[in-house]
Formats: structure tokens, C-alpha cells, sequence
């Protein structure tokens, strides 16, 4: 058995990307493997049609059926914060309900890969009680971080970083993600790496997102970490 969450520094820095791509290459490992994703905001409509794009990407790219009803715990249409966007809607989140799922994905799958929404503070309750690391940490699964490689990156992931060691988050490895080689950005990941020596791998800025099924991460320390782990729940 083998589940992680994947997290971001932020909103857009490429979760359900990495999300995906990770999906796709752990199933071609013959893994079954679902994307989850707790709570996701922001609806997207085109033409009459709506969907959330988190979601959507999964079910386009994945080379196994998901079941749609394993895929997310709660869908708000404000692109806001979770409490925000449900507060909107009359409703709240309950986070047992996310555990729940969580716990009972993993009972029917090798791998299930929980996407986080936004950074690790992101608040799920307007009384500030839970934030998404809060469900993290009760989840007792490991995670894997996804960061920019631009500007403002070394801050942002050495400051994620600390707070998932200060609550005993088990770090798998790093993903900077939308690289364009740039010489900064080449010393923006060897700095974050001289600080927290870890797996991980560098995904370049792709022209179009369809580029993804021809991407792979197969020969990557990240990658060789997650078919090695073996977690200790189950
Ligand atoms: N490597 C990449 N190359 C090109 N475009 C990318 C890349 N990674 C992400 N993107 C694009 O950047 C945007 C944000 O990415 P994504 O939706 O994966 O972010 P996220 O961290 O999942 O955000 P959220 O907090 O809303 O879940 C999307 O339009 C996505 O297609
Ligand atoms: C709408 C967006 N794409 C995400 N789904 C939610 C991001 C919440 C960020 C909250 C914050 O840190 O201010
Ligand atoms: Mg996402």
C-alpha cells in the first residue's frame, strides 16, 4: 500500500498537474490508482457546460476508469477558499467525512494520491478550527510538495517545508514544477535542495498541458522514492 497527499506552496503552482502526471505514470507501474480531492473550488463553465478543473483533469487523463464518486469530498462554485466558497452555499466541511473517505479509498486501491487545496493554511471552517494541514496530519499519510520554480520560491517552499516538520509530516520528495531553465531557477532548486536534501524531481513549463501523456518522471529520484515507499497504515 502506498498513499500520499500532494501539496502545493500555493494556489496554481500545478497540483492537479503533478497530480495527474503522477496518477498516469504509477498506473502504468500496474498500480490502481485514484486522484482524490477533498475539496475543490472554482467552477468552470464553457458553452453550458461546467466542470472543476481539478476533477476534470483527472478523468481525462487517466488510463484506468475512475469512479467518479471516489474522486472528491466537496465541490464549491466560488473560486475562493474553501470556508469561503462554502459559506456561500449555506454549507459547511466536515473533516471526519473527508477522513472517512480517505480511509476507505485505501482500502480499495495500491495507491490513492489526496490533492490538496491551495497552500498547507488554507482554512476549511470559518471559525479557523481546521485548515487543510490539520486534516493532512490526521490522515497520518505522507506528503509530496509541489513549488515554482521562479521568483519567491525559495521563501515560500523552505517556509511549507518547515511547518510540515514541525507537525511530523513525513516529506517524500519535492516536484519544482514549470521550469524554463533559466540560470535562476536552476539555483533557486540547488538552494531549497542544499537546505532539505531530498528527492525530487524538475517538470518544465509545457507549451500545452496535453503535452502530459508524453511526459515522464520514471527516472527521477521522486519518482523512485513513491514505488519504493511503503507506508505504515494497513
Ligand atoms: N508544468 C506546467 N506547464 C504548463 N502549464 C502548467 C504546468 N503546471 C501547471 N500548469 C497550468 O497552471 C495552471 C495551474 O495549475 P494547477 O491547476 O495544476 O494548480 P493547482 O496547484 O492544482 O491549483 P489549486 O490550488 O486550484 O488546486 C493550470 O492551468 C495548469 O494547466
Ligand atoms: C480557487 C483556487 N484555485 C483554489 N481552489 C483555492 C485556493 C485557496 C487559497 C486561499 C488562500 O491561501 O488565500
Ligand atoms: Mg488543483
Amino acid at each position: 500500500m502506498q498513499h500520499f497527499w500532494v501539496v502545493g506552496t500555493d494556489t496554481d503552482v500545478g497540483k492537479t498537474v503533478i497530480t495527474t502526471l503522477l496518477m498516469r505514470q504509477l498506473q502504468q507501474h500496474d498500480l490502481q490508482v485514484t486522484p482524490y480531492k477533498p475539496v475543490q473550488t472554482g467552477e468552470v463553465c464553457d458553452n453550458g457546460h461546467c466542470y472543476y478543473y481539478d476533477t476534470a483533469m483527472y478523468e481525462k487523463y487517466s488510463l484506468q476508469r475512475l469512479k467518479q464518486e471516489n474522486l472528491n469530498g466537496y465541490s464549491f462554485k466560488e473560486a475562493a477558499s474553501p470556508h469561503f466558497a462554502a459559506q456561500l452555499e449555506g454549507q459547511q466541511i466536515n473533516v471526519e467525512h473527508l477522513l472517512k473517505q480517505i480511509q476507505l479509498l485505501q482500502q480499495s486501491y495500491d495507491v490513492v494520491i489526496c490533492e490538496g487545496a491551495g497552500g498547507l493554511f488554507v482554512p476549511l471552517d470559518t471559525y479557523g478550527e481546521n485548515t487543510l494541514l490539520d486534516v493532512i496530519v490526521q490522515s497520518k499519510l505522507p506528503v509530496v510538495l509541489v513549488t515554482r520554480t521562479t521568483l519567491g520560491t525559495i521563501n515560500h517552499t523552505l517556509l511549507t517545508l518547515e511547518a510540515l516538520h514541525a507537525r511530523n509530516v513525513e516529506v517524500l520528495g519535492i516536484v519544482f514544477n514549470g521550469d524554463t531553465g533559466s540560470k535562476m531557477e536552476q539555483d533557486n532548486v540547488k538552494t531549497i535542495l542544499q537546505h532539505h536534501d531530498l528527492p525530487y524531481a524538475t517538470i518544465p513549463k509545457l507549451q500545452d498541458i496535453l503535452h502530459i501523456v508524453d511526459y515522464s518522471i520514471s527516472h527521477t529520484s521522486l519518482f523512485e522514492r513513491l514505488v519504493k515507499y511503503e507506508t505504515s497504515i494497513n
